[in-house]
Parts: structure tokens; sequence; C-alpha cells
């Protein structure tokens, strides 16, 4: 049988006969006498600093993954902090980039538009079927905030599998990266000769709709037990697919869902250091969203729940909060727009079309700043000043990835809003000196979510993802701040203790399925809090 794991050049001979398998251990006298894998980790740890690029350092690790994966899992647990940011974002977006240059061997499944009709044959070819527990699936048409890239959308699905082994002990084995390549319409990667992908553009959605019904209905007779992440579609494609499939199969999107309950988590902590500050109501926050695409307004559907939270209605909910996209503030009298924005459209402005940032935060006055919209350096000093006039502790989340698109850095947003500013942000920041005292940033990111999301399904043998299983997602993480962490002001965990906080999350998740009655692990059910969390637990793979 031949094996298709591997990316077809436009001539179709690349094929593979055998599958993707770290190798075997020598036998005994084919490795040194004193190879031993704690120190190994030491050493892989002193190779990896002593390389210059963060692009270096990537494939430095991918190598490790694959031939020595307890060494790097190990390494991942040990320095979390430090090699997130190389796996995950920023450096995974240059990989998505460079990825048909730095490609080095197959890993991860690839399925093609010229596979429809016979989608199902090819995932059979995945050597681990019984096994396969989470895909991360993409098509790569908006990877991060880099627009399209194709093919080149793979390294998304391996970095945040690696997060779910690292982060929630998933088991290596059961994991299933997965890139679908219907085209691309990056013309750079369409003249590449090292293009890994389809040569032609994006096929025409109603092709891409017909190629995503059989495709999810093949995979859920392959894979009868899997859960399935939707990762970086373009925001309409995001939308429709996941209102098309949510309801038949378990399934999520991680940039709707998962961002949107990590935003929410980090905004419950922030608006009661706000409040504390400026003595208003939790009720009384207004959100403002720079970016209206699949990551602005599934947080802001997210953030509809905090203000339910505090006793308003949903109509109330939703005065709260205002978009603006590439035209401006979103208002009715503006004129058509996409589905998705209409919900949050204001009726209350008739004025002229708003376009400045400055004049709109003068006008809508809000207490939080969030930035979804990819465009690097829009918080600037003007923008981060206002919002300091406006507020004594102002909350400003500039969101997007990978960190050269950030709305803002920290370091700006800390020395603009003279140190006041809430801050959390979608890549890293280094923690920032101030007037004597250490300010630590927040990374709102969905990888403190999806791990433990992803987990508690898997554990619940969930039949659905829904959306009361992300909001306790969000909630479990809201409520995993330690003392010493609130005492400084931080909104989110340290990352160093993300296996810990995805056990609690998969624990809310997985009592949240069950109130839902989509848990097939019905056994769970009588299990008292601390033993379902110790049960969690001891379904953690560890290196
Ligand atoms: N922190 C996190 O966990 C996550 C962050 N993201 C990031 O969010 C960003 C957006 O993702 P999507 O919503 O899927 O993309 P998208 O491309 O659909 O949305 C971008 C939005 O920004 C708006 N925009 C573009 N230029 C603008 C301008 N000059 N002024 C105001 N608005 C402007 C667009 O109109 C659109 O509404 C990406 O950078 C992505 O990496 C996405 C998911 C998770
Ligand atoms: C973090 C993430 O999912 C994104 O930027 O798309
Ligand atoms: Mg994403």
């Amino acid at each position: 049988m031949t094996i298709v794991l591997t990316p077809y050049w436009s001539n179709g001979v690349q094929k593979l006969k055998v599958a993707p398998q770290p190798p075997p251990r020598p036998a005994h006298g084919l490795t040194p006498p004193a190879l031993d894998d704690s120190i190994h980790v030491v050493r892989s740890l002193r190779q990896l600093r002593s390389k210059d690029k963060n692009i270096e350092k990537y494939i430095f690790l991918s190598q490790l993954k694959a031939t020595e994966p307890n060494v790097f899992y190990k390494l991942c647990l040990e320095h979390m902090s430090e090699i997130t940011p190389l796996i995950y974002t920023p450096t995974v977006g240059d990989a998505c980039i460079q990825f048909s240059h730095i490609y080095r061997r197959p890993e991860g499944l690839y399925v093609s538009i010229n596979d429809k009709g016979r989608i199902g044959k090819v995932l059979r070819n995945w050597p681990k079927i019984d096994e396969a527990r989470i895909a991360v699936v993409t098509d790569g048409s908006r990877i991060l905030g880099l627009g399209d890239l194709g093919v080149n959308g793979m390294p998304i699905s391996i970095g945040k599998l690696s997060l779910y082994i690292a982060g929630a002990g998933i088991r290596p084995n059961s994991t299933v990266p997965i890139c679908i390549d219907l085209g691309t319409n990056n013309k750079e990667f369409l003249k590449d000769p090292l293009y890994l992908g389809n040569r032609h553009e994006r096929v025409p959605q109603d092709q891409a709709t017909a190629f995503m019904e059989e495709f999810m209905y093949e995979m859920s007779q392959v894979f009868p037990h899997l859960l399935i992440q939707f990762e970086d579609f373009s925001t309409d494609k995001a939308f429709e697919y996941l209102s098309s499939f949510r309801h038949k199969y378990p399934v999520f999107n991680d940039d709707i869902q998962g961002t949107g309950a990590v935003v929410l988590s980090g905004f419950l902590n922030a608006a009661k250091l706000s409040s504390a500050a400026s003595g208003r109501p939790l009720s009384d926050h207004k959100i403002l969203f720079l970016g209206a695409g699949s990551a602005g307004v599934g947080v802001a559907m997210q953030l509809m729940s905090f203000f339910t939270m505090q006793g308003l209605s949903e109509e109330e909910a939703r005065r709260s909060i205002y978009l603006v996209d590439s035209q401006g503030l979103i208002f009715d009298a503006r004129g058509p727009m996409a589905e998705h924005k209409r919900v949050f459209s204001r009726h209350d402005y008739q004025g002229p079309p708003m376009t400045n940032l400055v004049d709109i935060l003068n006008y809508v006055k809000p207490t939080a700043l969030l930035g979804l919209s990819t465009i690097k350096g829009a918080f600037n000093k003007d923008v981060i000043e206002t919002m300091s006039a406006l507020n004594p502790r102002p909350i400003i989340f500039p969101l997007s990835n990978p960190v050269r698109l950030s709305e803002c850095e920290f370091s700006e947003a800390v020395e603009w809003s003279g140190g006041r500013a809430i801050f959390a942000s979608g890549s890293p920041f280094q923690e920032q000196p101030y007037n004597g005292r250490t300010l630590y940033p927040g990374q709102g990111n969905n990888m403190y979510i999806f791990p433990g999301l992803g987990l508690g399904a898997i554990v619940a043998r969930a039949s659905a993802v829904t959306d009361g299983m992300v909001v306790a997602a969000s909630l479990g993480l809201a409520n995993s701040l330690t003392q010493e962490e609130k005492d400084l002001d931080m909104v989110y965990p340290r990352v160093e203790r993300i296996r810990e906080i995805s056990a609690d999350i998969a624990r809310s998740v997985i009592r949240a399925a069950q109130k839902d009655g989509v848990d097939r692990s019905q056994d769970l059910r009588i299990m008292d809090d601390s033993t379902l969390t110790q049960f969690v637990k001891s379904k953690m793979w560890n290196p």
C-alpha cells in the first residue's frame, strides 16, 4: 500500500512507502556508554542555545522531535517559556512562510482537492488510525496574521499539536496534524519552484464546501474517536464550517472559540484590576475591538457572557461592545456588511463614517481596547495616551500574531500609559522594569485553552463541543491564578504551570459536557471533583 503522507509535488512523484516513525532505540553498543535521556536534555538545550536564528532553532527542535521525542518533550516541559515561542508563535509564522524551503521530512497528513471522491482512502493511509484522538486541520487560508500560505500552513497544525502533547499530556501517537490543499492565492508561492502544494489558485467556494462535506464525513468514518480542531481558515470559511459541522461532529474552531475563551478569561481578571482603580462597576465596562474577522467577532461573541455574568441582558451586553474594521466603526447606516459583523453593528450611531481610531475612542470612551486587526503599530502613542486619559488603568490587549503584527509592543504600552496599562498580547513579550517594579505582560493566546479543552473533550469522549464547554474552559483558566500571580497584577497564569492548568480546565470541561449531556464516558459522572482531577492527570502522557 502506498502511504501519502508527504506533500505531493505537482508532478506527483513524491510518495512514501512507509509511515514516519521515530527510529527505534539503537541496540546495545550502538550508542555511547554514557548516553542518558536527562543529560541529553541538557546537551540538546546547549545545542539549541548555540544557534543564532530562531528559524534554525525551529529546525533543530523539529529534528529532535522526530529522532528523540522524549528528549524533545522533556525540553518543552522543563523550559516551557523558552521553547514555546520557538515551536509556536512567533517562530512558527516564519516556519510557515519558509516551509517549502526548510522542509526536511514528512510529518502529518495532506489531503488535496485532487483527492475528492476518495478522501476516505487517503485518510486510511494514516498509520495510527486506532490511536487517533485529536486532529488539527487547516486549509492554510489565513495563517496567523500572515494571510494565505496554502500548504505551507502545515507547521501551524504541527505546532498546535506539540502544545497539546506538552501542555496537556495528549499522547503523541494520538495526534494527527492535517493540511488540506485547495490551492493558494499566494502569488509568490505559485511562482516558487520549491512550493510544496498544488500550483493553482484556490478552487471556487462551492467546490471547497463540497470537499469539506466529504472530508468531514470521511473523518468521522475513518477516525470514530477523533476530536477536530479547525485552525486558521479565513474568516468567511471559519464561520461557515463551524456552523455547518459543529452539530454533526465533535469539532471546534480555535480562532473563534478558543480565542474567545482565552480572552474572556484574561478580561475577567483585567476588568477586576481596572474597576478596582476606577471604582466603576464591572457591568460598566465598554470594549472596543480593532479587527472584526473570525478572531475579533469570535472574541466579541464570547465577551458578551462577561456582561451577562454581571446581570446585563443580551441586548445590553451587545451594546457594551463596539467593532472597528478596515472601514472604521461598524454601524448600520454604513451599508451592506458581512453577516458575522452584523450582530455588533451599532444601531445608535447615525453620523458620518468614523475611521480615525482616536476619534472613535473619544466617541465611545471604552475601558478596554482589543486588537485583532493584523495591523502593526495601530495602537500608537496617541491611541494609548487617549486610552490612558480615559481610564486610570486602561485594558490594552494587542492580540494579533505573530509578534511583528502586534498592534503595539509591551514596552510601548508601559511607557505611553505611565505603567498603568493592563496588558495582554497574542505573542510573547519580555517583562519590563518600570519605576523600580517589574511589570508582567499577559499572553492572551488560545494556547492556554485548547490543550485543556481538547483533553477534557477526549477524556469525556464528548460527542460535540458545546458553548458550555468553551465557557467552562475559560472560567477554569480565569480561576487558575495563584495569589502570587494576582499580587503581580497578572491576568494569565505563568505558562510553566500549563499542565496543572490544563488538568483543571479539562475537569471543568468534562463537568460542562456532562451538564450538556454530550459525554459518552458516563462513568465519570459519579466522581467527585478531586477524584476527577486525579483521573484526568492519570491520563496525561509524560515523556
Ligand atoms: N491571540 C490569539 O490567540 C489569536 C490571535 N489571532 C490573530 O488575530 C488576527 C486576525 O485574525 P482573523 O480575525 O482571523 O483575520 P481577518 O483577516 O479575518 O480579520 C482582520 C480584521 O482586521 C480588520 N482590519 C484590517 N485592517 C484594518 C485597519 N487598518 N484598521 C482596522 N481594522 C482593520 C479587517 O477589516 C478584519 O475585520 C491575526 O493576526 C491572528 O493571528 C487569531 C486567533 C487567535
Ligand atoms: C493563535 C492563533 O490561533 C492565531 O493567531 O491564529
Ligand atoms: Mg489560529
